[in-house]
């Protein structure tokens, strides 16, 4: 079994590390000068300073060589999934490939799983997602994470060709569930991070952590997924961390909202698209998911802070 990431970015280096320790790792950069700079420094400065690339892992600029691999990890940002696959079919067809992204995506309101499936019905799609930093991870620190995977024999080989010390990971065949949840747990961390930032307090925090579970759980049932999932470690377990910690892009963009601070459009955040994509895609399906909605006002400069907060406090009152 051989393992290639697509992505250098900050996760897709952090998994090449963390898996490099059973056996050697592949690692595509799209970028050859960049591809050749982590090659001789053995660091990818750019996105996670710091941390020494192990022996075991090489990396590489040629989509080719990278797609020798059985198994490819896509860790590029949700919007592009489908242009690298799509660029790539011949390569990738027949491969099991894991996404590893989290969102949806804006033009067809899909997830990473089912971007695959679309575009590669013959490959083995999965996904691995759950509360994990990638600084995290490259440091070898602890992490749990769900493996989802429709085929469920095919998740048992995954989850162990892809467990490694300190990466622990749970499976799951419910892919609709963990998509949602690694999805919208950033569009609420945007508006935690939002709260915090205009020093509207923790409890308020609280409360659209709870209440954004409730989309969470809003969407996926009504798309099939099983609420199980959502308590796990792609939904809860996403969500606690995101919402809460300023190593999140998500929530920092949401602090910088809330303080009305330029955030630097360079940097990923999957919450933004995701946010209008499932505003677009809850408006198709009758769902009501006002945090979602106001996310989307606010990342749009419709609303400030203070009459999102007053526009959501105002709505009519109702059962839990
Ligand atoms: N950074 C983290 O702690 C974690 C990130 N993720 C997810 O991983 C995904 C990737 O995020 P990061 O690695 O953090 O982002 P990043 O910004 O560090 O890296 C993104 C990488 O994708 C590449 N890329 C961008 N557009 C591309 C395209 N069109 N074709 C090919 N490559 C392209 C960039 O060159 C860069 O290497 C996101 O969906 C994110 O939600 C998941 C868990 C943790
Ligand atoms: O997905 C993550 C943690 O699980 C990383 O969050 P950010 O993309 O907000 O940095």
């Amino acid at each position: 079994m051989t393992i290639s990431v697509l992505g250098s970015g900050a996760f897709g280096t952090a998994l090449a590390i963390s898996l490099a320790e059973k056996g050697p790792v592949s690692l595509w950069a799209r970028n050859p000068m960049k591809a050749q700079a982590m090659q001789d420094s053995r660091r990818n400065g750019t996105r996670l300073p710091g941390v020494e690339l192990p022996e075991n892992l090489s990396i590489t600029a040629d989509m080719t060589e990278a797609c020798e691999s059985e198994i490819l990890l896509l860790a590029v940002p949700m919007q592009t999934l489908r242009s690298v696959l799509s660029e790539n079919k011949a390569k990738l067809a027949g491969k099991t490939l894991v996404a590893c992204c989290k969102g949806i995506e804006l033009d067809s309101g899909l997830g990473p799983v089912a971007v695959i499936r679309e575009v590669l019905p013959d490959a083995q799609a999965a996904l691995l997602t759950g509360p994990s930093f990638a600084a995290d991870i490259a440091r070898g620190l602890p992490t749990a994470l769900t493996l989802a995977c429709e085929d469920a024999e095919a998740g048992k080989k995954l989850q162990e060709q892809l467990t490694t010390a300190n990466l622990r990971l749970y499976r799951t065949t419910d892919t609709t569930g963990a998509e949602i949840g690694g999805a919208l747990k950033n569009v609420m961390a945007i508006a935690c991070g939002a709260v915090i930032g205009a020093g509207l307090g923790d409890s308020a925090r609280a409360a659209l952590m709870t209440r954004g579970y409730a989309e969470m759980q809003r969407m996926a049932l009504a798309s099939g997924a099983k609420a199980e999932t959502l308590a796990g470690l792609s939904g809860f377990g996403d969500l606690a961390l995101t919402c809460t910690s300023d190593l999140s892009r998500n929530y920092r963009l949401g602090l910088s909202i809330g303080r009305s601070e330029e955030f630097d459009p360079s940097i990923t955040v999957e919450g933004a698209a995701t946010a209008r994509a499932v505003a677009a895609q809850a408006q198709r399906m009758g769902l009501d998911m006002p945090v979602t909605l106001t996310v989307t006002n606010l990342i749009d400069q419709r609303l400030t802070i203070s009459e999102a907060a007053a526009h959501l406090l105002k709505r009519p009152l109702k059962e839990e």
